[in-house]
């Protein structure tokens, strides 16, 4: 089996004309569940959209499943959910998973999708149009929509926003099952209760690392007393102030672990 699923060598990516990812590399292991955690701005959905292939103005490695990111051999085993759901509101529950079945190769579409409404718990609604559903509601259906296709590495960008303390606990057990299937989950999030259910964390700000470690060791590193104020105390250890950027050039990103 491979041993890294992700592998990022200084990345650097420009947005709006300033660089707002700055030679940053990343180790994601295969088979786990790595937490991204960031002050808002920080860069989370930048290296997302860098690492499904969908970033203009990306320099550096980018290699995901061994293929380097965004190349066609990678389309049917990324699964990417996206910040906004990205579904058909004029489409029902079903129509949508199908559709996303069929572009991911699935033979199986049926059983696919069936699988996909009963792990994000949308049974009930599935003839339900995606408009007429709730929040919550759709953007488990966006989730669903990167499942379906059974993909190897699944990106998801804060996928429990908005739901209720019951269903984040629900999918939180539902991404450690799909990890211990030996399938990769990167998933960014602002709750730091949801940080400690991760095997890793990479904490972001300015677009740079600030830590790639483990609950436990973060813990331990920075000696609070629990993950939320671990975070802040090494967000506040790592110096620029917020919505800075980082500087052209910065030099090389810090690793409290590893
Ligand atoms: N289309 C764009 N044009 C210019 N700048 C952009 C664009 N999209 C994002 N940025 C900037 O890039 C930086 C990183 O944004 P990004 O969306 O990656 O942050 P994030 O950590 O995912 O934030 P959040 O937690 O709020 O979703 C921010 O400073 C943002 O303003």
């Amino acid at each position: 089996m491979r041993k890294n699923a992700v592998v990022v060598r200084e990345l650097r990516v420009v947005r709006g004309g300033r660089p707002v990812i700055d030679g940053l590399d990343l180790d994601v292991p295969a088979g786990s569940v790595v937490g991204l955690m960031g002050p808002s701005g920080s860069g989370k959905t930048t290296l997302m959209r860098a690492l499904v292939g969908v970033q203009d103005r990306v320099t550096g490695t980018v290699e995901v499943l061994g293929s380097p990111a965004g190349s066609p051999a990678l389309r049917r085993k990324v699964g990417y959910m996206t910040q906004d759901a990205s579904v058909y509101t004029d489409l029902t529950v079903v129509q949508n998973l199908r559709y996303f079945a069929a572009l991911a190769g699935r033979r199986d579409a049926a059983e696919a999708v069936a699988t996909a409404v009963d792990t994000v718990d949308l049974g009930g609604h599935q003839k339900q149009r995606v408009g007429t559903l709730s929040g919550g509601e759709r953007s488990r259906v966006s989730l669903a929509a990167a499942l379906v296709g059974g993909p190897e590495l699944l990106v998801l960008d804060e996928p429990t926003v908005g739901l209720d303390p019951v269903l984040r606990r629900d999918l939180w057990a539902v991404f450690r099952r799909l990890a211990a299937e030996g399938r990769t989950l990167l998933v960014s999030s602002h709750v730091m209760d949801e940080a400690v259910q991760c095997d890793r964390l990479v904490l972001m700000r300015d677009g740079a690392l600030v830590a790639d470690t483990t609950p436990d060791e973060l813990l331990a590193d920075t000696g609070a007393p629990d993950a939320e104020r671990a975070f802040l105390a090494l967000i506040d250890a790592a110096g620029p102030t917020p919505g800075a950027g980082p500087a052209p050039g910065a030099g090389p990103t810090e690793r409290t672990a590893r």
